[in-house]
């Protein structure tokens, strides 16, 4: 068995029709490892979502960067999982830091998120990491432990979950995880996943790192044994993310 590399571009809140156009077409035109090697999703603002799924190639996938917690109703501005499984968006991105950070978002919250959306039928990335703070005072492990319990105790079927492992320091930083950082923190995962959930999810599931990867840092990166893949900001809007795309590279399960 093997864990198929995972590489998704959060597009964030950036982008007009024209430029998101552009970008798909480069993707579209990229000479790309094969859909048998990498899984590819990209994940524009919602407004852009039908728009993107039109145009991409169908090798590759479309991700919303949000979903409401529960069944859609009077809840003004979100968007519910039932809406994006109307319009065919099979993946979802929850927990990111900036909406735990800038909104408020607690790992209870993220936790019933998730649950609800894969009761639903999306694949969810569903995103941990720690602060800088956390980090200094050597609580980083800590962090993305309570993050994934909270998460542990709301599913039961890791099936449809990537996991993004995306330390807040890293992000839109400029300043990315070392390679021996990545992979210390997603073996801690797989390790905690291992004791608290079973073997075979901790072996099967894809634990993707993000934070500042570019088409310069991401094959040493991708070269770790626990690093699945990456969760691209930035560069997901550039050129270069037919680079990390192409870094994928084969895990073998233990
Ligand atoms: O937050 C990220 C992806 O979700 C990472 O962003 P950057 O790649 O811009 O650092």
């Amino acid at each position: 068995m093997a864990r198929k590399f995972f590489v998704g571009g959060n597009w964030k809140c950036n982008g007009t029709s024209e430029e998101v156009k552009k970008i798909v077409s480069t993707l579209n035109g990229g000479q790309v490892a094969s859909a048998d090697v990498v899984d590819v999703v990209v994940s524009p603002p919602f407004v852009f979502l039908p728009l993107v799924k039109s145009l991409l190639h169908s090798d590759f996938h479309v991700a919303a960067q949000n979903c409401w917690v529960k069944k859609g109703g009077a809840y003004t501005g979100e968007i519910s999982a039932e809406m994006l499984l109307n319009l065919n968006i099979p993946w979802v991105i929850l927990g990111h830091s900036e909406r735990r950070l800038l909104l408020g978002e607690s790992n209870e919250f993220v936790g019933d998120k998730v649950a609800y959306a894969l009761s639903k039928g999306l694949k969810v990335i569903a995103c941990v990491g720690e602060t800088l703070e956390q980090r200094e005072s050597g609580a980083t492990v800590e962090v993305v432990a309570a993050q994934t319990k909270a998460i542990a105790e709301r599913i039961s079927d890791w099936t449809n979950v990537v996991l993004a492992y995306e330390p807040v320091w890293a992000i839109g930083t400029g300043k990315v995880a070392t390679p021996a950082q990545a992979q210390e923190v997603h073996c801690e995962l797989r390790k905690w996943l291992q004791i608290n959930v079973s073997v075979e999810v901790a072996e099967s599931i894809r634990i993707i790192y993000g934070g500042s990867v570019n088409g310069a840092n991401c094959k040493e990166l991708a070269a770790q044994p626990d690093v699945d893949g990456f969760l691209v900001g930035g560069a997901s809007l550039k050129p270069e993310f037919v680079d990390i795309i192409n870094s994928a590279t084969v895990k073998s399960c233990a």
